[in-house]
């Protein structure tokens, strides 16, 4: 599957949000970081800023809930315009449930674990999911130092998919840069959300395309 590069909002200009997003079309997803103040020490945005980004996204929206009862508010976000919604194991009840709610709505069904969950708590319900996100940071902020002691999750995820034949898409978050892009992508991961590292450059667009060559490159090797 051909890698999608992801760049995340929550490291552009939250006053221009519609302009930063145009800027960033060449892109693939649009990573939405939805942060409560409770899962994380963090307060981003909700539903009814989440519900105009997709209207006025040229991409799909790749909602990211780092957020207490996704429960609940997992299929919200699906109804909201969220193309994918990614919700975190930790803070799930019945992350099955969640996955087919999703899917019963039409919205790609996804799971995220903190750099410490170990990944064997989601191979058993893999077939759920059409992602899952491996956090390369402690969630919460942008800006962070990528932790290369989570790739064995990465490479576990691949090697279980890659076994039963499923087409399971693996993304990574937080610290993706030129400098780490390939070791994601020999680790496994085929989506990488960028957020510091894309709209950091004074050229977007530009360093998505640096960073998909640097991807694609690494995919081959
Ligand atoms: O989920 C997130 C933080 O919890 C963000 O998506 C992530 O941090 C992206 O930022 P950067 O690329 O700057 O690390
Ligand atoms: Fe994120």
């Amino acid at each position: 599957m051909a890698i999608q590069m992801a760049p995340s909002i929550l490291s552009a200009d939250f006053a221009n949000l519609e302009r930063d997003i145009t800027t960033v079309s060449n892109a693939d997803w649009l990573h939405v970081d939805v942060m409560d103040a409770h899962f994380v020490p963090n307060l981003t945005l909700g539903l009814p800023v989440l519900e105009r980004l997709a209207e006025v996204s040229p991409l799909p929206v790749d909602a990211h809930l780092m957020i207490e009862d996704p429960d609940h508010w997992a299929p919200r976000y699906a109804e909201a315009g969220a193309t994918s919604v990614t919700f975190h194991l930790e803070a799930a009840a019945d992350p099955v449930a969640i996955a087919r709610d999703l899917r019963a709505l039409g919205a790609r069904s996804s799971v995220a674990l903190k750099p410490g969950t170990p990944v064997d708590q989601v191979l058993d319900i893999l077939t759920e999911f059409d992602m899952v996100l491996i956090m390369t940071v402690e969630p919460g902020f942008g800006g962070q130092a990528f932790m290369p002691e989570t790739m064995p999750k990465v490479t576990a995820l691949r090697e279980a998919a890659t076994a039963s034949g499923q087409a399971l898409r693996i993304e990574v978050d937080g610290g993706v840069a030129r400098d780490t892009v390939a070791t994601v992508v020999e680790a496994g991961a085929d989506v990488l959300v960028a957020g510091s590292a894309v709209f950091g450059a004074e050229d977007p667009a530009a360093e998505v395309e640096a960073l998909r060559a640097l991807a694609e490159e690494a995919s081959h090797r």
